[in-house]
């Protein structure tokens, strides 16, 4: 059992308290403390039975940092589509302006942290599907478990008016020891049966791309990627902790998270960094081209070795680079690029892959970094303008926070945004799942078909929609 014996929580509540009355807004308080480690999975399941739909779950693709927050201590959301990455900075700049914090740690995921996204395009009319998520949306938790480098912590947040007192610290408190003290030894163990998997129009979703290929040979633009959807329904109501936990124990090499907004859940496992921020170190990826997994050792490496020297996949690679290397030239002093990419091997497909790292000049903010970046041609497509209108217009899909950033930034700046793929939006009993590919103009609709199945592959497992 982990207890947290404390006086600093009230302290802080009783002084932003005082100040929200002097100064007349709101104030945050954020405490954070070092716990025993407890199993992240468990502590997000813990949150169920008061946090329900109010929880966020996140692991770095290398496994160093988890953070799960639930509770809602505050929120940014906006349908706006224009300055729509400045206003969320503002936002975030004034809910952090004369709080009240006790962090003695350094580490990362500690203290207030922001965590959600952005919808792929926010010019595109939302459906009903994407409803419960605005095209900015975010939250601070009121109680964040992070584990960093091997060390655990838990921050709690609290945002005190003028009108609050002290019986605020009393009800956070005992939310704070209630969810600490009834954690589950388990997962309970449910079963669920899939009972409809329908792929939405994929004739037409090839007749587009074959379309798009001959605009391509018109010299129109050259590059776009096309998505697609798949909708399941199942018996039961999907468990958002069954599903994360295959996704972790199957993906091991991905970014792994889930964001629950009133009552959804987008959740996936992308295999792609748009950035990330340690101070003035930046890192990016370009990653675009793809092949299955062999059935063997032996033609594993040959597929492996086709895909790197395959003209298609290499030429579609290549424009991300280019993309990538350009938006970093602008917002680094110093960048740094290998000139070959190398295959990134994941359960279900093999990419290429070229790792970008810079260092920001002063100005370079994460979600400025953010906004230079997405949608990347990995998403997108060349020239950037050129391909969202052809898929604002012609995919018929609506992509929500599929194929865009999805992550967290701190109160120091810091922070890191993956690309929003091998994802789906979970819906009680049903859930969509989301894949595209990118289409140059040696792109052959049949093949990029085939390739949109493999990518549906990690999410269809881990919602149990096939044999792993
Ligand atoms: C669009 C997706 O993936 C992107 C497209 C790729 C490709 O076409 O080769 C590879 C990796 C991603 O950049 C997806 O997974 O849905
Ligand atoms: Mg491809």
């Amino acid at each position: 059992m982990v207890t947290i014996h404390d006086t600093e929580l009230k302290e802080g509540i009783h002084e932003a308290i005082e100040k929200a009355k002097a100064l007349s807004k709101p104030i945050l308080v954020s405490e954070v403390k070092k716990i025993n480690e407890i199993d992240p999975l468990l502590f997000f399941h813990a949150g169920q039975a008061r946090y329900e739909g109010e929880r966020f779950f996140w692991k770095e693709d290398s496994g160093n940092e988890v953070f799960v927050g639930m509770g809602i201590c505050g929120q940014i959301q906006s349908d706006q589509a224009a300055d729509r990455f400045f206003l969320v900075k503002k936002e975030w700049e004034a809910l952090l302006q004369d709080m009240v914090i006790y962090n003695s740690y350094s580490n990362k995921g500690t203290g207030p942290l922001l965590f959600g996204g952005f919808s792929f395009d926010p010019n595109k009319e939302k459906t009903k599907l994407w409803s419960k998520f605005s095209h900015s949306l975010f939250h601070l938790p009121l109680f964040m478990y992070s584990i960093v480098d091997g060390e655990a912590f838990l921050t709690t947040n609290v945002i005190c008016t003028q009108h609050d007192d002290l019986s605020l610290y009393k009800k956070i408190e005992a939310n704070r020891q209630a969810i600490l003290t009834d954690l589950p030894s388990g997962l309970p163990a449910r079963s669920n049966t899939l009972l409809k998997d329908e792929e939405i129009n994929p004739e037409a979703w090839m007749e587009t791309v074959e379309s798009v290929v001959n605009d391509m040979m018109n010299g129109l633009y050259q590059k776009v990627v096309l998505a697609r959807e798949e909708r399941l329904a199942f018996s039961q109501q999907i468990s958002i902790e069954d599903v994360l936990g295959n996704l972790l124990s199957r993906q091991k090499n991905s970014f792994i998270f889930a964001f629950e907004a009133s009552g959804d859940c987008f959740i996936g496992a992308t295999p792609e960094r748009l950035v990330k921020k340690e101070g003035k170190t930046l890192f990016s990826t370009c990653l675009a081209g793809s092949i299955r997994r062999g059935v063997t050792e032996e033609e594993d490496q040959e597929l492996g070795k086709e895909l790197l020297q395959d003209p298609k996949n290499t030429v579609e690679h290549h424009y991300v680079v280019e993309m990538i290397t350009a938006a970093m030239k602008e917002t680094c002093e110093s960048v740094s690029i290998p000139d070959k990419p190398v295959l990134m091997k994941l359960k279900d497909i093999q990419h290429l892959y070229t790792p970008v790292t810079g260092t920001a000049n002063k100005d370079s903010s994460l979600l400025t970094l953010v906004e230079r970046l997405h949608p990347t041609p990995a998403l997108g497509g060349v020239p950037t303008e050129s391909a969202i209108k052809v898929i604002r217009e012609r995919e018929e899909l609506d992509r929500g926070f599929y194929a865009a950033p999805i992550g967290w930034l701190d109160y120091r700046g810091d922070g890191e945004f993956a690309v929003a793929l091998r994802s789906g939006l979970i819906q009680g009993d049903e859930a969509s799942i989301f894949a595209g590919c990118g289409v140059v103009q040696h792109s052959d609709p049949l093949s990029e078909y085939e390739e949109t199945k493999i990518k549906f592959r990690p999410m269809r497992s881990a919602l149990g929609g096939m044999k792993q």
